[in-house]
């Protein structure tokens, strides 16, 4: 990823827009590690950001402290997004994926579990996820749900975009602790169809049905190790 780190190199060569880098799993993981916990204080700063009432002045000098902060980090930086990187031991790694990006500070991040039904995930949504006053904002609640369906559909086997995604808000979504559900309700050809829901702790706040589209062409492989 840096001149520093010379192994997070990615590899030339590119396959259907996911990237192919050698580097060996201990070694992604460690990085891993390391960006996220980067990522994590800057998740701190966007909650302290909308929720501070320090003086302009001081406001002004975390600005320009955090102003230097970047400077730092852009010495050495990819020409590009992060992609979906994969090595050879088939451990994959979006590291800036809006929704399960390691070292993405906007993604919550979603921590998906793959189970026999499908997939589920619990996160807490704090003031960086708002819409309505203490509500989540509606398109964080697709946001959420199209990332989870999709993984559900692509069953860490193959890949499947979306090709439609149906919102019912069936009640304001608190913020706070949420759990995230999606399973798979039918299949046909490349069609993976997938029900998915947003609940907090009195029921159901958002079901989704959605159409996942596995691309022409694109393999489908025995089940593969969680990313
Ligand atoms: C190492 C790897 C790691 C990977 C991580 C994986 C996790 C991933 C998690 C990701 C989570 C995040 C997820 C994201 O954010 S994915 C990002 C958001 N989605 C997109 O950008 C998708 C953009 N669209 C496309 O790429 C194409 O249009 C697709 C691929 C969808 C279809 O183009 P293709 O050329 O292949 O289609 P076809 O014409 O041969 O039709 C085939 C069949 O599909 C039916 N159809 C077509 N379109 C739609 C539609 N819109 N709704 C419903 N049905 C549709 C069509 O009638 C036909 O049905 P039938 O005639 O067979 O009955």
């Amino acid at each position: 990823m840096t001149s520093r780190q010379p192994s997070l190199r990615a590899s030339a060569w590119q396959a259907g827009g996911f990237v192919r880098d050698d580097t060996p799993t201990a070694e992604v993981e460690r990085r891993e590690a390391v960006i996220e916990s980067l990522a994590g204080t800057v998740r701190d700063l966007i909650d302290a950001t909308i929720r501070t009432t320090v003086e302009d002045d001081e406001v002004h000098r975390v600005r320009d402290d955090l102003a230097a902060l970047v400077d730092r980090l852009r010495v050495s930086q990819l020409p590009g997004p992060a992609g979906v990187r994969y090595n050879t031991e088939f451990r994959s790694w979006n590291w800036g994926n809006a929704v399960v990006g390691a070292a993405n500070g906007i993604a919550p991040p979603l921590r998906i579990v793959h189970d026999s039904d499908g997939c589920h995930a619990d996160v807490v949504l704090g003031a960086a996820y708002e819409g309505p006053p203490g509500l989540v904002h509606g398109g964080v609640s697709a946001l959420l749900l199209d990332h989870i369906m999709g993984e559900t559909a692509s069953g860490r086997r193959r890949t499947a975009f979306t090709g439609t995604l149906t919102m019912r808000y069936r009640r304001g979504t608190p913020l706070g602790p949420l759990r995230l559900e999606g399973r798979i309700v039918g299949e046909e050809r490349r069609k993976i169809f997938v029900a998915g829901s947003i609940s907090d702790a009195d029921g159901v706040t958002v079901e989704a049905e959605g159409v996942f589209i596995q691309p022409a062409g694109t393999p489908t492989a025995p089940e593969r190790p969680s990313t």
